[in-house]
């Protein structure tokens, strides 16, 4: 592995494009302690509030929003965008880049551009099928991509040559011993160590169906004894719960430490997110994923081989409903043995080294240049 010594990273919108990042940014600093870190973002994404607590530089530079699909008009409607391209390079230049690795976000796009211009090394990393619309620019300009699932190459004709590294993780997930941490986890969130508990998290921004499908079922569940903890999402509105449940129904905002949801959960149910899928396998947590149905069908990709393997259920999103919650969950929740299955399968599924993949792809993409 040669020597790093600046490297930049870009990716923002939701926590799916800025975890990685910021996995890969912990990775890089435990191989290189000397290298110097610089992270771009826009002005509203998340990145805003998870990049500068984790410790990292980062600079915000104007935004630019690309239309969902992918042509030359880019190029010619440039005003915003060689403004955020010449912001991008601005901090190329002075942090004096060994190379620029993007995570996908509307952010990544300028700083491929001013990658480009100054002919440094660049790096794609993708999650999703199809590729986002900035990782899709990314990579007319690279042919270093990598990406998080197997199966990825073979559905998307620009992937065919990436290479599969996996997703980074964050240690806080890697290092995870569930078993070990859930006396913990329980007593942080009020529940109880007899009753199984249902993990609910619709992503990083949340989602309203799923909120509100288990929210509607709080009753039944709470009746059958299995605990709920739930993550209303970021950006999603409250919801109502009854408040004289015989056992713990626990609504969080949002989890920093998602680690402490994991480790409380025996079951999930969580949309189809490529970082999700990722950990949850990773950690061999069973899981229902219900795809996000607007976004290119990319979250039913995401879990459908996982479902397949046995990891866990799939269900649509217009068949969610308090009653579905009834009928499927209630029971899969009380039945320890389908769990155990369910979390060997997702487990053997899984995998943990996606920072350290990504790190010697980028490594052998800067000593290659
Ligand atoms: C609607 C949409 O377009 N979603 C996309 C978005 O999902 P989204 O941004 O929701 O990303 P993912 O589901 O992939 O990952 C969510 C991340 O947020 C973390 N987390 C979540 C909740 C919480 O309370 N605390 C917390 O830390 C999770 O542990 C995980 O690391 O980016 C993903 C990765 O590009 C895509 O696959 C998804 O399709």
């Amino acid at each position: 592995m040669g020597v790093l010594r600046s490297v930049v990273l870009a990716g923002g919108g939701t926590g799916g494009h800025i975890y990685p990042l910021l996995a890969f940014a912990d990775c890089l600093r435990r191989h290189f302690p000397e290298v110097r870190i610089t992270t771009l973002g826009s002005p509203k994404g998340m990145e805003n509030e998870l990049i500068p607590p984790a410790g990292y530089d980062l600079r915000v530079i104007p935004a630019f929003q690309l239309p969902r699909a992918l042509n030359l008009d880019l190029l010619r409607t440039p005003d915003r965008m060689y403004k955020s391209a010449h912001a991008a390079g601005k901090v190329i230049d002075e942090v004096e880049a060994d190379v620029v690795v993007g995570f996908g976000g509307y952010v990544s796009v300028p700083a491929y551009l001013a990658a480009w211009r100054r002919e440094l090394p660049i790096v794609v990393h993708e999650v999703n099928v199809p590729p986002g619309v900035a990782n899709r620019m990314g990579m007319k300009f690279t042919k270093n991509i990598a990406v998080g699932f197997p199966h990825q190459p073979q559905l998307a004709e620009s992937l065919r040559d990436a290479r599969v590294v996996g997703v980074p993780l964050r240690t806080a997930i890697t290092g995870l011993d569930r078993p070990a941490l859930r006396p913990e986890a329980l007593a942080h969130f009020g529940l109880r160590p007899d009753l199984p508990v249902l993990f609910v998290s619709g992503g990083s921004s949340g989602a309203r169906t799923i909120n509100l499908a288990v929210a509607g079922a709080a009753k039944k569940l709470s009746h059958a004894g299995v605990q709920v903890l739930h993550v209303q999402g970021g950006r999603n509105d409250p919801f109502d719960v009854p408040s004289d449940l015989p056992v713990p129904y626990v609504v969080v905002p949002y989890l920093s430490d998602m680690q402490l949801g994991y480790a409380a959960a025996d079951l999930m149910l969580c949309r189809g997110g490529a970082i999700t899928v990722a950990e949850t396998t990773a950690l061999g947590l069973p899981a229902i994923y219900v795809p996000y149905p607007y976004s290119n069908q990319e979250q039913r990709r995401n879990a459908g081989p996982v479902v397949e393997a046995g990891g866990g259920l799939l269900v649509d999103n217009a068949e969610l409903s308090p009653d579905w919650v009834e009928r499927t969950v209630i029971p899969l929740a009380r039945d320890p043995q389908r769990l155990a299955a369910m979390g060997t399968a997702a487990s053997a599924y899984g995998r943990r080294d996606g920072d350290e993949a990504l790190l010697d792809f980028v490594c052998q993409a800067v000593a290659g240049r």
